[in-house]
């Protein structure tokens, strides 16, 4: 907690996945970390350790690259003992029918701009996944959707930003407020675009600019929030400016050919 009644918050993107290494459309798929993105959670966890911050409870997702990110900051800075709340209201956005697809190769296909529109744009959703797809029953019926699962109702065909927001507010005004209000020491591990919609919220960036931001996968940043929430402090990367810039681009130019 900040000396002046503002409260910390650290958030941080999972490790490379299997599928971020094949530059596949992930969405919902529940790829493990590749061994690069373990490294990336071990090096998170080692920061953390050494820095000024310390936690009371961590939020993740259903998803496991982002669970298994965790785990392995906590055992790294020394936070195993760290009640742990998993929830689906913090997943990646559901990539729809692109799930699977390599990014590049989805380029050639459909256009850069097109690509850009469904990675970036904040209410236009890449088409639906239909019961055909070929990772559908996979997704639907993932064991680790099932402890804090979407209803039926609510299980995404696909997802924009705006439909991932909608599903990852509740969470965070219901949940995680009445935490940071209580001055919790809060961690977040989740995704790029489930974090995307909450930088987005707390720093009231707009439909447009929101286009522009990419998040590096394990990296931790630093939000300070004051007695009304609003940031004193905004994604404050913990880390070398030239390796998360780096970290930035390789996620940008995911969808460029090497
Ligand atoms: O779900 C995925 O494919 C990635 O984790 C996020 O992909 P994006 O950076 O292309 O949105």
């Amino acid at each position: 907690m900040g000396d002046n009644g503002n409260v910390d918050i650290i958030m941080v993107r999972h490790g490379e996945s299997e599928w971020n290494l094949k530059n596949l459309f992930c969405g919902w798929y529940d790829a493990d970390l590749s061994e690069a993105g373990i490294k990336e959670a071990q090096d998170a966890g080692d920061h953390l350790k050494t820095s000024p911050y310390k936690f009371d409870i961590a939020y993740t997702s259903g998803l496991k690259r982002a669970q298994n990110t965790l785990a392995t900051i906590l055992e790294r800075s020394g936070n195993t003992h760290l009640p742990i709340v998993k929830t689906w209201r913090l997943n990646e956005r559901h990539y729809g029918a692109l799930t699977g697809l390599n990014k590049v190769e989805t380029v050639e296909k459909y256009g850069a701009e097109q690509v850009a529109i469904w990675r970036r744009s904040y209410d236009t959703p890449p088409p639906e996944m239909h019961e055909d797809h070929q990772y559908y029953d996979s997704i639907r019926n993932n064991p680790n959707l099932k402890e804090d699962g979407p209803t039926p109702q609510e299980f995404p065909k696909t997802e924009s930003l705006k439909l991932t927001i909608e599903r990852t507010l509740p969470f965070w005004n219901n949940v995680v407020v009445p935490k940071l209000k209580e001055k919790t020491r809060i961690l977040i591990v989740a995704h790029g675009n489930s974090l995307r919609g909450i930088v987005k919220h707390l720093d009231n960036i707009s439909d447009q600019d929101i286009t522009t931001l990419n998040l590096p996968t394990g990296i931790p940043f630093l939000y300070t929030l004051d007695a009304n929430l609003k940031p004193v402090v905004s994604m404050k990367f913990l880390g070398d400016p030239d390796i998360v810039a780096a970290a930035i681009e390789k996620v940008a130019n995911q969808t460029k050919k090497k």
